[in-house]
């Protein structure tokens, strides 16, 4: 019989609550679940640190949600896996699928169904100082990880977790009764036939509040779910601007160039910038073709040229330029500002005035900068998971938000994606606006927003193939071509309520005959066949989500 063994008290730390908090960290996975005691309780696999296993040798124990609300997520991924029916066991192969689950006020508990090593322990052991077995290798000296563990056939002893002088024990027990269970297939089928009759009701409604206190953080968002008791994940963090990981640089927005004379403060009747043929700012601006076309027919072929040959870049000291958003209304100062057709339409970038710039914060041409002015709710649909929309009417060319997140290394993103597999692509967004313009900027060099873990609520927007708003780019250092705001406008009045979508593929609208043969070949093209249908709705779907 194996010693009583100390583990690392890292693993479950001594809350001044008297209740230990598993650290999310060494958790990999939440195994099934279980009502013990009137407890809901979740069988957690640990992750194998280098230190000591957690007890060593040890590959899961069961612990109740207030040992797990630094864990949660772990949780809330067990759970999303059994209604999907996808739960696997310990060597990766589906077990039962779909367990039923039961109302909240369910009271059944394993102690009616097949009985197990959690009841043979509540019989017959004297109480433990805490209630919550542990399932460990009785013979294993190699550390190894939880997979690899669970994959060799193993008998296994059931112990208990104590506490004693500050630190937990797993302790064999001494129960002559007890049932040993083989490791391999873990959950096994006792464990699965009493989580099928046990409630999660406890566990889905902390997962809630966890996420509703996630997002009381932000400004006019709220989130709702008229679907299911589900809550969007919990592994994800609400950021107000980009998070730069490693090899990813951006200019002090102190050093960037800002409009100068004859800019100054409260100019053009106190809304900011008045002079599309000076200002610094506009340099790469829109030029106002017709404008120079009708003043100059030379200039503009000369100019029409230039811009073939060189893109956005080209020399356009003394043309006149589009400011990007249309001046304010003085009659009715509450009219959100509107993107100009012609950028709407023309994709063209659009140059807002930065810090150093003299006509100060009322300019018009200020206005992503500012941030996100309409109310967003997050909410579950039938078929296409979390989505937004937005409390109130929005008219077409009205700014929503940015879409931010991680911003990574080209290289970093492939990693990402090697790693997650091919639905990790729906959350990754290239900043590849200026790919070409400048020789080292390539597809393969340019930053790319990670959204999956961290971001704003645009990060729930999902596709549509008739979408009612577009990604633009937004820069306030017309020297940086690499790290710019993206940022959604809508591109038609969108009546409130309605949920808020954009092309993935971000595609030029064709006619409704070409789609439908577009749509006619996907299908019948089997390289499609792992791809994701498209549940848009729309008259126009391709069908699937990336093509
Ligand atoms: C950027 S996320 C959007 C938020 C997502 N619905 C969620 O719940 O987190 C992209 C993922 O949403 C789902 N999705 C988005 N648009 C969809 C559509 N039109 N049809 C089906 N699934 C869609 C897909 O699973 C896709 O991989």
């Amino acid at each position: 019989m194996p010693p009583a063994i100390n583990y690392s008290v890292n693993s479950l730390q001594y809350a001044q609550t008297n209740t230990y908090r598993v650290a999310c960290k060494h958790v990999s996975k939440v195994i099934c679940h279980r009502l013990h005691n009137d407890e809901e309780q979740y069988l957690v696999g640990w992750k194998t640190p280098k230190d000591p296993l957690v007890p060593p040798g040890a590959i899961c124990s069961w612990h109740g949600l207030a040992e797990l609300s630094a864990s949660l997520h772990h949780v809330q991924l067990y759970l999303e896996s059994v209604s999907a029916g996808r739960r696997v066991d310990g060597n990766g192969q589906p077990t039962t699928p779909g367990l039923k689950r039961k109302s909240p006020d369910s009271s059944d508990s394993d102690t009616q169904s097949a009985p197990n090593f959690a009841t043979s322990l509540r019989k017959d052991t004297p109480l433990p100082s805490r209630e919550t077995s542990v399932i460990s290798i009785g013979s294993s000296s190699s550390i190894t990880t939880t997979s690899e563990v669970v994959s060799r056939t193993f008998e296994v002893y059931n112990g208990i977790l104590q506490r004693k002088e500050g630190k937990i024990l797993a302790k064999k027990s001494r129960d002559e009764g007890i049932v040993k269970r083989n490791a391999a297939n873990l959950p096994d089928a006792p464990m699965l036939q009493a989580a099928a009759h046990a409630t999660t009701a406890m566990a889905e409604q902390q997962i809630r509040i966890a996420f509703e206190n996630k997002l009381g953080r932000l400004r006019n968002v709220r989130w709702e779910n008229y679907v299911d008791n589900t809550a969007p994940s919990l592994d994800f963090t609400f950021i107000d601007s980009f998070t730069l990981r490693p090899g990813v640089y951006r200019s002090d927005p102190d050093a960037h160039e800002g409009c100068q004379y004859p800019c100054r403060q409260h100019m053009g009747q106190n809304i900011g910038c008045e002079y599309p043929r000076l200002c610094t700012c506009l340099e790469f601006a829109a030029v106002n073709e017709p404008e120079l076309k009708r003043e100059n027919e030379e200039r503009y072929q000369q100019h029409l040229q230039q811009k073939q040959e060189k893109g956005y870049f080209v020399n356009t000291t003394d043309l006149p330029k589009r400011f990007p958003y249309q001046k304010p209304n003085k009659d009715n100062p509450h009219m959100p500002s509107k993107l100009q057709t012609f950028y709407l339409d023309q994709r063209y970038p659009i140059y807002e005035c930065n810090l150093n710039c003299n006509c100060g914060s009322v300019c018009k041409s200020r206005v992503v900068q500012k941030g996100r002015k309409v109310p967003l709710v997050i909410f579950k649909t039938p078929n296409r998971g979390w989505g937004v929309k937005c409390d109130e009417e929005l008219i077409r060319g009205e700014f929503i938000d940015t879409y931010i997140g991680e911003v990574i290394t080209n290289a970093e993103a492939d990693v990402r994606e090697s790693k997650a597999g091919k639905d990790k692509s729906s959350y990754l967004y290239s900043l590849d606006k200026f790919v070409g313009d400048a020789e080292d900027l390539t597809p393969d060099t340019c930053y790319v927003v990670d959204g999956q873990f961290m971001g704003g609520p645009t990060r729930f927007i999902n596709h549509s193939c008739e979408p009612n708003i577009r990604q633009y780019t937004v820069s306030y250092n017309k020297h940086d071509l690499r790290v710019y705001d993206l940022a959604f406008f809508a591109i038609e009045d969108v009546p409130a309520g309605t949920e808020l979508t954009f092309d993935y593929m971000d595609k030029d609208e064709e006619e409704e005959e070409e789609v439908l043969r577009q749509r006619a070949e996907a299908a019948a093209d089997p390289s499609n066949e792992d791809k994701l249908p498209c549940n848009c709705g729309a008259k126009k779907c391709r069908g699937y989500l990336w093509v």
